[in-house]
Parts: C-alpha cells; sequence; structure tokens
C-alpha cells in the first residue's frame, strides 16, 4: 500500500507562557497525496504559519499524530527531524532566504552537502545545473544573490527547494515580496512544476494564486473549515452543474 506523503490527524499545537496559553491549532486532520497542489489561505492570525511550521518539522506539535510518507514524526529530536526535513521537504518563502555570502550555486547546493549520506561532487553539480535549468538561471550559477532582482532570487529558492526531489515543497507567500509580474511568473513556474509531479502545498493571501490550487483549504481560529478531500475542482463543477440547470 502507498503512503500518503502528509497524514496529520488531531493536530494540536499550544503555544504556552507564564500568563496565558494560545491554542493556535486545535484538531487539524489533514491528508496531501503525491501530487497534489494544496492551498491554505485564512484571516490573520489563524494559525497558518503555525501549520506550515509543523508541516516542515521546524516545530514540533503539542499532540495529534504526524506521518511523513509513512512515517511517524511528530516526536522525533530536533536533531533527526532536521535530517527527515532535509530530505523530504523544500521550503519556498516570501523573503527569499537566501545566503548573500554564497553564489547562486553554492546556495542551492547546501541542502545536498547537508545529507546524512554525503553526494558526489559531480552529482551536485548535475543536480544543480539541472535545477537552474528548470528555473532558467543557467546564466546566473556565479553571481551572488543580491546581484539578482527580486523575481530571479525567488527562482533561485525554487531550485534550492527543488535540488533535493523532496517528497513536499511547502510554498509561503511565494509571491508577497515580488511585483505582480513577476509574482505571475512564479506561480505559472510553481504550476508547471505541480503538472511534473511536485507536491506543493502553499499558504496565501491572493484568492488569485489560491485557485490555482486543485485544493484550498481555510483555516478559521485554529481549524480547518472544509477539508473533506473532494478536489476544489469537483467541487466547482458540482456548483457549475447545479447553476445550470
Ligand atoms: N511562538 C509563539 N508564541 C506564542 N503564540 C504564538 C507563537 N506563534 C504563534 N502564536 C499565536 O498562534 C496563533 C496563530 O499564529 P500564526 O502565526 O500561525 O497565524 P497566521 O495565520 O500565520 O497569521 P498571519 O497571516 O498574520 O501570518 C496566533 O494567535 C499567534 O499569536
Amino acid at each position: 500500500m502507498q503512503h500518503p506523503t502528509i497524514l496529520m490527524q488531531g493536530i494540536t499545537k499550544i503555544f504556552a507562557t507564564d500568563e496565558m496559553e494560545t491554542h493556535a491549532l486545535r484538531g487539524i486532520d489533514l491528508q496531501i497525496s503525491s501530487g497534489d497542489f494544496v492551498s491554505i489561505c485564512g484571516p490573520s492570525g489563524c494559525g497558518k504559519s503555525t501549520l506550515l511550521s509543523l508541516l516542515g518539522l521546524l516545530d514540533m506539535p503539542s499532540g495529534g499524530s504526524y506521518q511523513i510518507e509513512g512515517k511517524e514524526v511528530s516526536g522525533l529530536s530536533l536533531s533527526e527531524a532536521a535530517f527527515i526535513r532535509n530530505e523530504k521537504i523544500g521550503f519556498i518563502f516570501q523573503s527569499f532566504n537566501l545566503i548573500d555570502e554564497l553564489t547562486v550555486f553554492d546556495n542551492i547546493a547546501l541542502p545536498l552537502r547537508y545529507r546524512r549520506q554525503s553526494v558526489a561532487k559531480s552529482e551536485i553539480e548535475d543536480r544543480v545545473m539541472a535545477c537552474l535549468k528548470t528555473v532558467d538561471m543557467t546564466h546566473r550559477a556565479g553571481h551572488r544573490p543580491n546581484q539578482l532582482s527580486g523575481g530571479q532570487q525567488q527562482r533561485i529558492a525554487i531550485a534550492r527547494a527543488l535540488v533535493g526531489s523532496p517528497a513536499l515543497l511547502l510554498v509561503d507567500e511565494p509571491t508577497g515580496n515580488l511585483d505582480s509580474r513577476n509574482g505571475d511568473a512564479v506561480m505559472d513556474m510553481l504550476c508547471e512544476l505541480n503538472n511534473n509531479g511536485t507536491t506543493l502545498c502553499m499558504v496565501t493571501h491572493d484568492p488569485r494564486y489560491a485557485d490555482m490550487a486543485s485544493r484550498k483549504l481555510h483555516l478559521l481560529d485554529g481549524r480547518i473549515l472544509d477539508s473533506d478531500g473532494t478536489p476544489m475542482q469537483q467541487h466547482t463543477t458540482a456548483l457549475r452543474q447545479v447553476a445550470a440547470q
């Protein structure tokens, strides 16, 4: 039996201080299968970033079960989580998060250089150049990130996220720092990656971009409103059929 890429059941997250407890996530059930494109929307403070950081093993849940490709990851130590994260998850953030002291090539190579089992130099070179080609940036391999435009930097960040062939790409407001032309280009690139099989989970405030996903989730007050697993396209088709009657 093939396991779903992501399976969360009853996930909760409580942030506690001496004065108060904040229930950021209140029982999240979420399944993401290979090839899915899921978008997550919701008002400020509803728990989107918290959910994304749990999905990316940047933080651990307070309760519930979280499996990546069938392996329970919710109780892992921080160092074990870091290894799984590096092998299974690619991140694309609003603020690119590239390292200005490294060339574009070395930025993209970074996840491979932190693998538990070392990756041969020639394989690193092949993979980095293939990813640069995917994002149409081979001509900038020797540049530094601060010598590139915002749109180009985000394309390098996408290449870095792809280089380890992750099971899941987590995308946080990928167009937040871009003008609409560059934003649209980045979204086109993400859609094309998904068409070629990459599994995506994206947080966005932009309803136009959220609609590009095959499944739209709405978070409110730490809960998912409509996560019956039905692709939104099916909802849309059904609604159109009803409207046409
Ligand atoms: N480290 C923390 N300590 C205490 N409370 C936190 C912490 N991180 C988040 N929270 C609280 O958890 C809730 C969810 O926050 P989260 O950042 O996930 O929301 P969000 O939907 O991403 O918001 P935004 O769209 O504004 O970025 C909020 O009430 C927030 O104040």
